[in-house]
């Protein structure tokens, strides 16, 4: 992979130390580390409410830090301003805005940070149709995103973000709510991109077809990191840390099945 101007192998992408935060008056993250370096895919996992979108939002500046550092790049928060190499795409919102719009148009905004006064060339309008591709969306391209289902929205998603070509892409729950067959196509546009080079922070609920690309897996619980290693093993919709399972075709008095990651 060749690493682009500022971008060394091994240089912490995203440097979280000490992050505590709140919304409200709840405290929602608790002193998280969290270090994602140069071409890694990490996968954020954590049961319902422990923090991790708020990790997240956290990482791109949507949610103020009472205490801690973050940097990016390399770069002190609070100078950081290059956000056209990150790509984000938040968890369940929609690419329908009740204003009419293509699904061309909606990946195209994703490219404007790269452009000069908005004006889209050759090279952008290239990004975007290859953006469109690795979802598998360039058939529909001219359509309306109005009458998309809930997978391919989110692949639309997905596009949008990728078509400012970023050097790191997060991803909030991006399978939430995809079906089987949308959840292969964006698996394959994620390899292609993890291929290329691209440092990936996924928040995931489980991991999924996304597993065999997860390099590492941290762990949260009630904002704190209790796991940062490797993934959890691959044990299908038990994947999920923390999931106490026993098999119907278990004894009644079995021990649950643990992940072990969150007990
Ligand atoms: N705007 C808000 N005001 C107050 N509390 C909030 C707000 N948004 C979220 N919370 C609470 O903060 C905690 C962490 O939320 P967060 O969305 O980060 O968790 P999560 O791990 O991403 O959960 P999920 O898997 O359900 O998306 C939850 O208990 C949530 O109820």
């Amino acid at each position: 992979m060749e690493s682009k101007p500022g971008q060394a192998l091994d240089q912490p992408v995203i440097s979280l130390r000490g992050a505590t935060a709140s919304l409200g008056s709840r405290p929602v993250l608790r002193g998280i580390d969290l270090t994602v370096r140069s071409g890694e895919v990490v996968a954020l996992l954590g049961a319902n409410g422990s923090g991790k979108s708020t990790a997240v939002r956290a990482v791109v500046g949507q949610v103020p830090l009472s205490d801690g550092a973050l940097s990016l790049f390399g770069t002190d928060f609070k100078r950081f301003r290059d956000w056209s190499r990150i790509g984000y795409v938040p968890q369940r919102t929609t690419a329908a805005s009740g204003v009419p719009a293509t699904v061309r148009e909606v990946v195209s905004a994703g490219r404007l940070a790269r452009t000069r006064f908005g004006f889209l060339r050759k090279a952008d309008k290239a990004a975007v149709e290859r953006a469109l591709d690795l979802v598998d969306m360039g058939s529909h391209a001219d359509a309306s995103v109005n009458a998309l289902s809930g997978g391919q929205h989110q692949r639309v998603l997905i596009a949008r973000a990728l078509a400012g070509e970023p050097e790191l892409l997060i991803m909030d729950e991006p399978m939430a709510g995809v079906d089987l067959a949308n959840q292969e196509v964006l698996a394959n546009a994620l390899r292609s991109q993890v291929a290329a080079g691209t440092t990936v922070l996924l928040v995931l609920h489980e991991l999924g077809p996304l597993e065999p690309l997860i390099d590492r897996a941290v762990v949260l619980r009630d904002g704190c990191v209790t796991h940062d290693g490797p993934p959890p093993e691959a044990l299908g919709q038990h994947a999920l840390p923390g999931h106490d399972h026993v098999h119907p075709h278990s004894a009644h008095d079995a021990e649950p099945l643990r992940t072990g990651l969150l007990s």
